[in-house]
């Protein structure tokens, strides 16, 4: 099977202070992964080496993927466009035409609940929620097949999480998009990824199927009591 994400034995210091060391993480085509551990143990790190956002002091980070999609927490928009021209916007460079482009973008903002009155808005009139609802959008346009989450879903409340996990789904479905997403939330992880990868500080500690850490728990509960 491919791997359209791949670190490995990858050493990375932030102002000469290791964060990571030797860490290991592929992730299987069409697969959805969620990153847990605990606060600062270097999860937006990884995500931001897996991006090439950062490059590694040592080991070896290596994508297979054609187009990659990228939401942080902070949806990083672009102040001076809307809704609509800041999802247009990503598709330059991928040689559509102007009505396309605002075509896609608006399909795409649509696709995540943000319809005709909304694309017309500037970052300011938006909702922290919107905001990085418009962030998916502008990550999905381009039809990405590696998609990166850093805690993208934070500011958004539950139904609409669950309809956003449902776009994600029917796109992995449709076209076998790979997911990492970073999460603390082990409910969203537990229902929504095929596969976690538990850190410690530096370092990937586990990595196990949801179907397996399922059937572990419910085994433990169903032991007879000694
Ligand atoms: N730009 C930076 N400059 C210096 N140190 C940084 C920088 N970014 C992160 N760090 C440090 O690197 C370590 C790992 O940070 P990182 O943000 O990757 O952890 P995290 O697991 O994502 O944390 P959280 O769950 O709190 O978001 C922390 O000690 C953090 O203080």
């Amino acid at each position: 099977m491919t791997e359209p994400l791949r670190l490995d034995g990858v050493d990375f210091a932030h102002d000469g202070r290791p964060v990571l060391r030797g860490l290991d993480l592929s992730l299987p085509a069409g697969t959805i992964t969620a990153l847990m551990g605990p606060s600062g143990c270097g999860k937006s790190t990884l995500i931001a080496l897996a991006a090439g956002l950062l490059t590694p002091d040592a080991g070896r980070v290596a994508r297979r993927c054609a187009r990659l999609g990228i939401v942080f927490q902070d949806p990083a928009l672009l102040p001076w466009k809307t809704a609509l021209g800041n999802v247009g916007f990503a598709l330059r460079g991928l040689g559509l035409g102007r009505a396309e482009r605002r075509a896609r973008a608006r399909a795409m903002l649509d696709a995540v609940g943000l319809g005709p009155g909304d694309a017309g808005k500037y970052p300011r009139q938006l909702s922290g929620g919107m905001r990085q609802r418009v962030a998916l959008a502008r990550a999905l346009a381009v039809a990405p097949d590696l998609l990166l989450c850093d805690e993208a879903f934070s500011a958004l409340d539950a139904p609409v999480r669950a309809k956003l996990w449902q776009l994600l789904h029917e796109l992995r479905a449709r076209t076998g998009l790979t997911i990492l997403f970073v999460t603390h939330d082990q409910d969203e992880a537990m229902e929504h990824a095929d596969r976690l990868a538990i850190m410690a500080p530096g370092r990937i500690e586990q990595t196990a199927s949801v179907d397996a850490c399922i059937s572990a728990f419910t085994s433990r509960m169903n032991a007879p009591v000694s």
